[in-house]
Formats: structure tokens, C-alpha cells, sequence
């Protein structure tokens, strides 16, 4: 494959928004390629795939060329996935047969996977050896899943349409609603996209809104809802009919489900924000179903958001985890007596899955709820991304 300077710079650009400007991947990766338009398909895929990859590889890139020079973290980047290096002056510094020495050698697991330190260590001491398995799934490049919004298509009409435009899918067995693309492209310039007939939503994300067991009419409260994934799904099973309360603590996220809804096709979606415990006790005993999609660690996404390893710490996963119990302890109030919740997060350490489930069942605010299935996804075993979902009921 033929290197170009220019796309080379691209990738250093945004790399260093991301390592020295403490940027998120995604966003820094769209706005390079929207400030670039004269870059072509091949150029755009190439400057996207290398900077996702080099965020993944990070401290193994970094252990095997120490440099804070950005042509030799490239450039032994390269040589990692196999490449010969071009005899520009830029790569000159490199020994490629050095570099290859010390990955031989190399047995520090930490390292190999590319996680810092006391992450290695935190998933050693709650996982186990299933941390090694699933950090190595983890490490793969995660797959293009879309969900078929069943509100006006089926699955093999719009793999059909899709297929009009180039677009080739395929299904997997145990998601319903999931098509994944055989090869990653631009599908939001795509006619079916705009026409609502689909969301991207990765296959473990679907099961979250599938386990609620929602029916048509029901009074349904999405308490983290975001940007609306989990509640656009929610509709479609409820055949958008009955109500879904959409609530978030920030107004930005709610906002998007607005256009999204529309796009969908959805009209029964009332949002609110958050302002406190009286917007939560204002709605006691109101809900028939609960979705309680907490802020999590992101662990079990690494795949999709691989910049997420270099920017929590010991401290903001305990954070997160005091939110989560919080949440736990407060908000299954607004549940009706017989009425159904589900704990959900994408991580995939216990201390933030069933051990916080276990605590708030073990607490008085827990103690007239029943723990009815509990599924502990993860990426090693299911090919797409690490979740925890527990159902449980409100006796
Ligand atoms: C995992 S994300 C939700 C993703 C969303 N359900 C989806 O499917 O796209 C967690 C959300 O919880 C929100 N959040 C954080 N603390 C919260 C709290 N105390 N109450 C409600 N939402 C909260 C965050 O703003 C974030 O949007």
C-alpha cells in the first residue's frame, strides 16, 4: 500500500487533538475529514481506520519506539501491521529490525493489549483470566450494526434496499431486529437512512430495550435516555403506541432524540430534564416498565471508542459507580407495584454490574424488588460489544 505525506499529516493532526487536547476520537475524526473535502473515499477511510488504530495501540506503539515524534509512532505503527517503510528521510530514526525484536520479546500483557496499567490490574482482580480473553475481543475493530426500525419496514425488505445501494448486510441468529454490513462505508448519505428505516446500534445495545418485555399502550420511563438509541427501540416494540418519558440530566442529548424521533416516524416521546429529586418523585409509582441505562465506564464499548481507555482513571470509575447506585436508590420509585426495570450498562466489571444490583436489592430501597434474569454480555463470546442487563420486578 502506497503512503501519502499529506494523509500522514492527517492522522498526526488528529492525533494530537486527541492525546494533547484531550479531544473525543469521533468528533475529532469528522472534523478533520469535513475540513479536508478534497480528500477522496480511499484517503478519508485511511486517515479514519490509522487514527482509530493508533489510539488503540497506543502504549504498545509507544513502549516499542519511545518518541514523542509523531512520524516515529507512524512509522513503527506500520511496521506492526506488517507494511514495509517507505525510505523517506521522516522514518529514518526507525530500526524495523529492533522494533520487531523487542515485540518478540515482549510478554508484559498490560502492554501487549494496550491498556494502561491499573486498568490491566483493576480487570485482573474482578474478572479474572476471562479479563485476558475479553480485553483481546475487546482490542478488535468493532463491526457496522444498524437496527431495522420495524415501524416501517421488515428486516428482508430493507437488506433488499440496502442492497440497491450497494450496501451488502447480512443477519446474525438471537437479534431480531440486526443487520451488520460486510463492509464498513458512509450509510448515512444512504436514501433508507433518511427515510428513517434504520439506526446504527450495536447488537448487544439491541437486547437492552428487548429484555423491558414492553407492550403496546404501556406507560414507559427511559430515565438516562441520551441521545434516544434505546428509546427510538422502545417505540418501535411498543408499535409506538402508549407513552415513553424520555429523561436525561443534559437537554442537548434529549434535543437530538427530537429529530431522530421525527426521522423514525415515533410520536410518542415526551422529554424531560432532569432538575433534581422532585422531577423523580413527581412521577412516583407512575411507570409500567423502567429503563434505568446508567453512565458507566464504557469498558465493554472499547472496540467502537478505543480513546476510552486513556481517559478514565481509578477516580472517575469510582465516580461513576457512586452515580450508578444513586440512580439505583432513587429513581425504581417512579415503578408501579407489579411493574418491571432494567439495570443496564456497557461495562463489563462486575463492580459496576451485579455487584451494584446486589447492594441495592440488599438496601430498603431495594427490598420490595426481585431480581427475574440478568445477562452478563460479553464481547469475547458474543462478537459485538460488552453489556450487563438485569430485569427485575416490583412486587
Ligand atoms: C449510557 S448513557 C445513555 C445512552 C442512551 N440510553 C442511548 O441508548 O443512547 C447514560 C446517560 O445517563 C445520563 N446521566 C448521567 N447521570 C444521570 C442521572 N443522575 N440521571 C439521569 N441520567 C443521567 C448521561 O447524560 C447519559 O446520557
Amino acid at each position: 500500500m502506497k503512503l501519502h505525506n499529506n494523509t500522514i499529516r492527517g492522522v498526526h493532526d488528529a492525533l494530537e487533538a486527541i492525546f494533547e487536547r484531550g479531544q473525543f476520537a469521533d468528533k475529532v475524526i469528522e472534523r478533520t475529514l469535513k475540513s479536508n473535502p478534497k480528500w477522496g473515499a480511499r484517503d478519508r477511510a485511511f486517515i479514519a481506520e490509522t487514527t482509530y488504530e493508533m489510539v488503540r495501540w497506543w502504549r504498545l506503539i509507544n513502549y516499542l519506539s519511545p518518541s514523542s515524534n509523531y512520524w516515529d509512532l507512524f512509522g513503527t505503527y506500520w511496521l506492526m501491521q506488517g507494511h514495509e517503510l517507505p525510505s523517506w528521510e521522516e522514518f529514518s530514526k526507525l530500526n524495523p529490525a529492533k522494533i520487531k525484536e523487542k515485540y518478540e520479546k515482549l510478554e508484559d500483557p498490560g502492554i501487549l493489549e494496550s491498556v494502561p496499567e491499573w486498568l490491566y490490574e483493576l480487570g485482573k482482580k474482578e474478572l479474572g483470566d476471562t479479563w485476558d480473553t475479553e480485553l483481546h475481543s475487546l482490542n478488535q475493530e468493532a463491526e457496522v450494526v444498524i437496527r431495522v426500525n420495524t415501524l416501517k419496514t421488515t428486516r428482508e425488505r430493507l437488506k433488499n434496499q440496502l442492497l440497491e445501494e450497494g450496501i451488502r448486510t447480512y443477519h446474525v441468529k438471537g437479534y431480531p431486529d440486526a443487520l451488520i454490513l460486510e463492509e464498513r462505508q458512509n450509510i448515512f448519505r444512504s436514501a433508507p437512512f433518511k427515510a428513517g428505516l434504520f439506526e446504527v446500534q450495536d447488537a448487544s445495545s439491541q437486547l437492552v430495550a428487548a429484555s423491558l418485555a414492553v407492550e403496546p399502550g404501556m406507560r414507559v420511563i427511559d430515565a438516562c435516555a441520551g441521545a434516544g438509541g434505546k428509546t427510538l427501540h422502545l417505540a418501535a416494540l411498543m408499535e409506538n403506541k402508549g407513552k415513553i418519558i424520555s429523561m436525561d440530566l443534559e437537554e442537548w442529548k434529549l434535543q437530538q432524540t427530537k429529530l431522530r424521533a421525527r426521522r423514525n416516524g415515533i410520536d410518542i416521546i415526551e422529554r424531560k430534564v432532569i432538575e433534581g429529586s422532585k422531577t423523580i418523585k413527581r412521577l412516583k409509582d407512575s411507570a409500567d416498565r423502567l429503563l434505568l441505562d446508567v453512565p458507566c465506564s464504557g469498558l465493554g464499548v472499547l472496540r467502537r471508542n478505543p480513546d476510552t481507555k486513556w481517559k478514565l482513571s481509578p477516580e472517575s470509575i469510582a465516580k461513576v459507580q457512586e452515580a450508578q447506585q444513586e440512580i439505583l436508590q432513587s429513581y425504581p420509585s417512579m415503578l408501579k407495584k407489579g411493574g418491571q426495570l432494567v439495570y443496564a450498562t456497557c461495562s463489563i466489571l462486575p463492580s459496576e454490574n451485579e455487584q451494584q444490583v446486589k447492594k441495592f436489592l440488599a438496601s430498603e430501597a431495594g427490598k420490595d424488588f426481585e431480581l427475574l434474569e440478568e445477562q452478563k454480555v460479553f464481547s469475547h463470546q458474543s462478537g459485538f460489544d460488552g453489556f450487563y442487563i438485569a430485569r427485575m420486578i416490583k412486587k
